[in-house]
């Protein structure tokens, strides 16, 4: 007999997630992380961190209240960094506390180290002790996310060369700074550096960023940092990032060179495959350190599953909770569904953007007809009381069978109200629901029927003319 039922590799948000179902399923469950990385790159250094980090920056800056109290709000002057870790580290503390809890309280073991394959069904833990642990299991679920890419062209010295661990660690607020690679870490950070008043220069090798996105929100996102004196290289590659004594210099393969405080590299992850020692378990992982498995998160092996960042696209924790919960009830042959081909995508930007469905450009590329309904916040009471004047929330509808195609929302509470769309587009609902319903007043949530309205007066129109 084996040691356990089920071991996990990793306390990510798919790690948890997998031991957790295991567990409620009566199995004897084991979960392993390094002591200072419970949680996950999730708690530790990526989404929870980074926004917490946003929250602390929209309240000590003053940001969002700056249009009702003018443009010189301030709560406090001089922001330090360490004003912005007091609040990021009390809520690791607080989130690890609760996984560990969480674990503890479903009788998962957890195990202090890193594990490494010695056959199909042994792991090696190494503790730092110097003296591995034997563990075996009948059933093993790979959970072990990814690290940010740090290509040798760079000279990371994690003080002013940093990627995003080390973005959470500066020694002080930089006055300029260079991020490389406008995917949605980029983007996330630019966005918070240039609100605390750094000066950001933001570099992509491709024409434009976040292509996923609406066009139109993307422009509206581009326009607010480009107010808070941000500068956007787009179509330019980063050959090199040098550490000079006094900056950073980040040199362009156009021959261009930027001098900055600080330069966050954020192009791209790669999966924490290394010292697994997969070959060990007769597994292998691509040249980005992913691991490919099929639509149970079966890996080529039967009874070792992958789940999280590790087995690539999309890598988000919200998607990663569930193939964890997926995963596990198949190794422990419970039926289940498939995920829900619907999934939100929220970006934590200032102003933040988030959206359901298709884009308008993935409509017209497929020649599905819609109509757009908008709503702007402005026109709506409580976008006023908020003091936001430029959010908007936008519906793709269909004037065949009426039903929402996509959901865009930009600005305030954009990543909560997204749901509101995502339940009716899930439940088969049509926009004539959100023009019946109502909506607690005044709500931004409103802006659902605003929105519909809209689109349903367009559509009427067209109709009338149509005959
Ligand atoms: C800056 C940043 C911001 C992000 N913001 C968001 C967001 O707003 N929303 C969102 O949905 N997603 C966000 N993400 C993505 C999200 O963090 C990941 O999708 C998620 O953490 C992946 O979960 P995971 O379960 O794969 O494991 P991870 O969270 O990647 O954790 C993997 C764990 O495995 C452990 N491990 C690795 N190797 C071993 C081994 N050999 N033995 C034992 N343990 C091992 C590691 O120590 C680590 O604790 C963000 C990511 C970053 C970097
Ligand atoms: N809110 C969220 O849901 C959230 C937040 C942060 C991260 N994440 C997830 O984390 C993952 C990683 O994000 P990411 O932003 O690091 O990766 P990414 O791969 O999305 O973005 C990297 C960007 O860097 C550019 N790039 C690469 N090399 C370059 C070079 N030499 N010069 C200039 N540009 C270069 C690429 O073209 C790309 O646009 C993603 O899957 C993302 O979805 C999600």
């Amino acid at each position: 007999m084996h040691d356990y039922e089920v071991l996990v590799l990793g306390s990510g948000p798919s790690g948890q997630k997998a031991a957790i179902a295991a567990s409620k399923l009566g199995r004897r469950v084991a979960i392993v992380d390094r002591r200072d990385m419970i949680g996950g790159v999730c708690i530790n250094t990526g989404t929870v961190p980074s926004k917490t980090l946003r929250e602390a920056v929209l309240y000590l800056t003053g940001l969002s209240q700056r249009e009702l109290y003018g443009s010189n709000y301030r709560v406090k002057e001089d922001i330090s960094v360490s004003d912005l870790a007091a609040r990021t580290q009390h809520v690791i503390n607080r989130q690890t506390d609760v996984i560990r809890n969480q674990l503890s309280r479903n009788q998962v073991a957890l195990i202090s180290g890193a594990g490494r394959f010695g056959d199909p069904h042994t792991v090696w833990i190494d503790s730092g002790t110097g003296r591995d642990t034997k563990v075996t299991a009948d059933k093993i679920i790979i959970a072990a996310g990814t690290r940010p890419a740090r290509p040798d062209s760079v000279d990371f010295d994690d003080r002013t060369i940093v990627d995003s661990d080390g973005v959470i660690n500066l020694h002080a607020v930089p006055r300029s700074m260079v991020v490389v690679g406008a995917g949605v870490i980029g983007m996330e950070y630019a966005s918070m550096f240039a609100a605390l008043g750094t000066k950001v220069t933001v570099v992509e090798r491709r024409p434009g960023m976040l292509e996923f996105c609406d066009a139109e929100i993307v422009e509206s996102l581009k326009y607010h940092l480009r107010d808070l004196s941000v500068t956007f290289r787009f179509g330019e590659e980063v050959a090199a990032v040098e550490r000079h004594a006094t900056a950073a210099l980040t040199i362009l393969k156009s021959g261009k060179k930027i001098a900055a405080d600080t330069v966050m590299y954020s192009a791209g992850r790669q999966g924490q495959t290394d010292d697994l020692d997969l070959p060990a378990a007769g597994l292998s992982a691509d040249r980005r350190g992913r691991i490919e498995v099929d639509q149970h998160y079966r890996t080529a092996v039967e009874h070792i599953y992958a789940v999280g960042d590790v087995i690539g696209f999309p890598a988000l924790a919200s998607t990663s909770m569930e193939q964890g919960r997926l995963a596990a009830y198949h190794a422990c042959d419970e039926p289940t569904r498939e995920m829900h081909a619907l999934q939100p995508i929220g970006i934590y930007t200032i102003p933040e953007i988030s959206f359901v469905g298709k884009t308008e450009e993935e409509l017209t590329n497929s020649s599905t007809p819609f109509e757009v309904g908008i709503a702007r916040y402005r026109e709506l009471a409580r976008g006023q009381i908020l003091g936001d004047s430029y959010g908007m929330l936008k519906l793709l509808v269909s004037p065949e069978d009426r039903t929402l195609l996509g959901v865009h929302v930009f600005g305030t509470g954009a990543t909560e109200l997204v749901h509101i769309g995502q339940t009716v587009m899930g439940c088969g609902g049509t926009v004539d629901y959100l023009v019946d319903t109502v909506f607690n007043y005044p709500t931004l949530a409103e802006s659902y029927k605003t929105a519909a309205l809209d689109a349903v007066n367009k559509i009427r129109h067209i109709h009338r003319i149509d005959g």
